[in-house]
């Protein structure tokens, strides 16, 4: 059968655009799709430069590349994902929640006419909208779950597992880079007095308060943690144990000077600090920075709570002393 009065119909029924240009850029043909979507018929633009008739081309970078179809006689290929689109058509589709132009897949393939001998080029538009909405919805969603993951549910502070991760990395790059690293450890005091005098509710309103209040206190560069129940941790990247001291000398004052209102009752809670600072001659890891600050911690609530102690080595001798 020959087949050649099959190729107009099923070319313009295709659901795909198809362009036909002269290797000076003219346009030679496209089919319905593309007339379609630009709304000029074919007759009107015939012979015209593709560069006046589709505004907003990446001129260079579209010449560049047919000029390489014509010269190495191999097709090309532009993703979605590399160029969002390279002839700017309106998608026809109600509702995207994107781009208002179609996002495109386009192949450029070098054609010679069989009687003629004369080169041209085809681009082929495949309309890559859906596909670029439903993965671009599916990275929202990932980014989204993967914060949550990191995120505690009643804070909204980081949890502990994504903290302490964040405390690792930031040990290692101290570490390579020779920069002080300090970690505040902070824990409420007698909360398990203020659960009973408010109830629970009360006690998970003053952690969500104080979380944010303290959030607010700090750098944008330091990373708050909810570490256990009502046990908290700060890493301060870039900080001495003297500037870790002044901040967390300066929290725990105003969270005493701070006042909650819940239930139209004020509530005043205090916490207790403990400050280090790392030390690449005696850590080896993010656990012994740990452990020091827990060390001051627990001095600053033997010695009375509401307060703030640095780690320093004979803390162990004052512990000894307060039992
Ligand atoms: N409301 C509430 N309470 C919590 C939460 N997590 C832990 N707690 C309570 O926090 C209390 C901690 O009590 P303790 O470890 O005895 O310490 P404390 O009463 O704060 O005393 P000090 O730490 O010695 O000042 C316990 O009663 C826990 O039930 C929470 O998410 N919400």
């Amino acid at each position: 059968m020959d087949a050649h009065w099959l190729a107009m119909p099923i070319l313009q029924q295709l659901n795909s655009g198809v362009l036909v240009l002269s290797t000076d850029y003219g346009i030679s043909f496209y089919n319905q799709f593309i007339e379609r979507r630009l709304g000029v018929p074919l007759a009107e633009v015939r012979h015209k430069s593709l560069f006046d008739v589709f505004t907003d081309l990446p001129e260079a970078w579209l010449k560049r590349k047919l000029d390489s179809v014509i010269a190495l006689n191999a097709p090309t290929f532009s993703s979605w994902e590399q160029r969002p689109y390279v002839l700017k058509l309106p998608h026809l589709r109600p509702v995207t929640g994107g781009s208002d132009y179609m996002m495109q897949n386009c192949s450029m393939l070098p054609l010679v006419h069989p009687h003629t001998g004369e080169t041209f080029i085809c681009l082929l538009i495949e309309d890559a909208t859906d596909v670029s909405i439903y993965q671009l919805e599916l990275q929202r969603n990932m980014q989204a779950l993967q914060q949550a993951n990191r995120l505690d549910g009643l804070t909204r502070l980081y949890n502990r597992s994504y903290w302490e991760q964040l405390l690792h990395s930031e040990v290692l790059r101290a570490k390579r880079y020779h920069q002080p690293l300090s970690l505040i450890l902070f824990d409420l005091d007698k909360f398990k007095q203020l659960n009973d005098d408010y109830g629970h509710l009360g006690g998970d309103f003053v952690l969500i308060e104080l979380a944010s209040f303290i959030q607010s206190l700090l750098r944008e560069s330091d990373f708050l943690g909810r570490y256990g129940g009502e046990e908290f941790g700060i890493i301060l990247p870039n900080t001495s144990q003297s500037g870790a001291t002044e901040v967390a000398e300066r929290i725990c004052r105003q969270v005493a000077a701070h006042q909650l209102l819940f239930n139209q009752r004020i509530i005043r809670a205090t916490i207790s600090l403990g400050v280090a600072e790392f030390n690449p001659h005696r850590h080896q890891e993010a656990h012994d920075l740990l452990q020091c600050a827990d060390v001051a911690l627990y001095v600053s609530k033997r010695q009375g709570r509401n307060r703030s102690t640095s780690y320093r080595d004979d803390l162990q001798k004052v512990l000894q002393k307060v039992n």
